[in-house]
């Protein structure tokens, strides 16, 4: 077998990929989904101190030039311009904070990048400041973006740049040493970075666990009743706001204390986990289902109407009458007995809407059960 040595664009490709994937020890993994939530609020939080970061960069850099040219007259004018250019193009890009983070990174440090050419070009060692300049701007990004990718992105033409530049205009050791110190930076800028993102992380995944916990009932998985009357006055709210229509089904299994008494417990635990996954697949995405008691069920069902609601009621006692769940004594098949309720403006009010949709499964219970009632019909 032939061995080929990496390319640069393979060498990079497999360092970003180390980085992306490293995870501190004992660090759960995140999925994609939680880890754009976590990004997207550190960068919220981040963006708060951003205005005043701005202007104290910008008066900093100032400040600065004006010490520079009064301790050199020979260059001030020179050097002013280029720190006001840094100053121009910096603070803007820690100002405008609706800018996407990997923007506003690379705005800040490319303009730091203009500033090591131009810096080599007027001062003696000026590739050094720049270089120094470029360092902060890269600890900066670390701990503004907490993304490896776009630390790793700030770690290439600026350094060839330096390479090439350095090489040209400073002695050997100096040049050396400006090396290894701007190596050093990116590597703590790095380490700092993977440390605080796993701090975020671990923060993050527990407030989710804590906050599903706080909303999802135990056995079932499904809303808890807090969590949909919630909800429901939340969704309500809005369809008489926007005059659309909203409906709620309530669902209550019939004789389930039979299954307990017949089959035991964890039989009558199983049954219910197997209604929630079901109706759960039932129905659609927008729709909320929850557990509000024992053997009582909510969906609550946006934007549809009577004619809508009441098929979806049906569909929903059809495929729990499907199911069969296998136990010791053989497969255990159950029904349910619905009650459906439309939102109305007259009657406004969640506790209202439940009541009637709890009204309406009594008289399906008292019908025979295993079937879907409508309130007020
Ligand atoms: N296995 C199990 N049973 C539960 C749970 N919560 C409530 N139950 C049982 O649900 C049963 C509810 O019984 P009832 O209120 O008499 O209602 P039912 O037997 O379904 O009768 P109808 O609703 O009138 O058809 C009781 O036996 C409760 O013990 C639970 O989390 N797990």
């Amino acid at each position: 077998m032939k061995l080929r040595a990496p390319s640069p664009a393979d060498a990079a490709a497999i360092l970003r990929r180390a980085v992306r994937r490293y995870r501190p020890p004992g660090a759960a993994a995140m999925p994609p989904q939680a880890e754009r939530e976590m990004l997207a609020r550190h960068d919220g939080d981040v963006a708060r101190w951003l205005p005043p970061l701005g202007a104290l960069f910008g008066a900093l850099v100032v400040l600065f030039g004006i010490w520079d040219a009064l301790l050199d007259r020979s260059h001030y004018l020179l050097s002013l311009t280029l720190r006001l250019t840094l100053v121009l193009a910096g603070a803007p890009a820690l100002w405008n904070t609706h800018w996407h983070p990997g923007l506003r990174c690379l705005l800040l440090y490319w303009s730091h990048c203009g500033a090591v050419v131009l810096a080599c070009f007027v001062l003696d060692g000026g590739v050094l400041y720049g270089m120094a300049g470029m360092t902060a701007c890269v600890a900066m990004a670390a701990v503004m973006t907490l993304r490896p990718r776009i630390l790793l992105s700030l770690f290439s033409l600026p350094f060839a740049l330096y390479l090439a530049l350095g090489a040209w205009r400073l002695p050997p050791f100096t040049y050396l040493s400006g090396l290894m110190q701007y190596l050093l930076a990116m590597a703590l800028a790095t380490a700092v970075m993977l440390i605080i993102r796993s701090f975020h992380r671990r923060a993050f995944l527990l407030e989710r666990e804590l906050l599903h916990s706080a909303r999802h009932d135990g056995l079932t998985g499904a809303c808890n009743r807090a969590y949909l009357d919630q909800m429901g006055e939340r969704e309500l709210t809005l369809a008489l706001r926007h005059g659309r229509p909203l409906a709620v089904a309530m669902l209550d299994i019939d004789h389930f204390k039979r299954v307990n008494d017949n089959y035991g417990h964890d039989v009558g635990d199983q049954v219910l986990r197997a209604l929630a996954r079901t109706c759960q697949d039932t129905l659609r995405g927008v729709d909320h289902f929850g557990r509000y008691g024992g053997e009582e069920f909510v969906c609550i069902l946006p934007e549809t109407a009577r004619a809508e609601a009441l098929a979806c009621a049906e569909r929903l006692r059809l495929a729990l009458a499907a199911l069969a769940i296998e136990t010791p004594a053989g497969p255990l098949r159950f029904t349910v007995s619905v009650g459906v309720a439309l939102a109305s403006a007259d009657q406004p009010g969640w506790p209202a809407l439940l009541k009637r949709a709890d009204t309406a499964l009594y008289r399906a219970k008292n019908s025979g059960r295993d079937q879907v009632a409508l309130a007020g019909a």
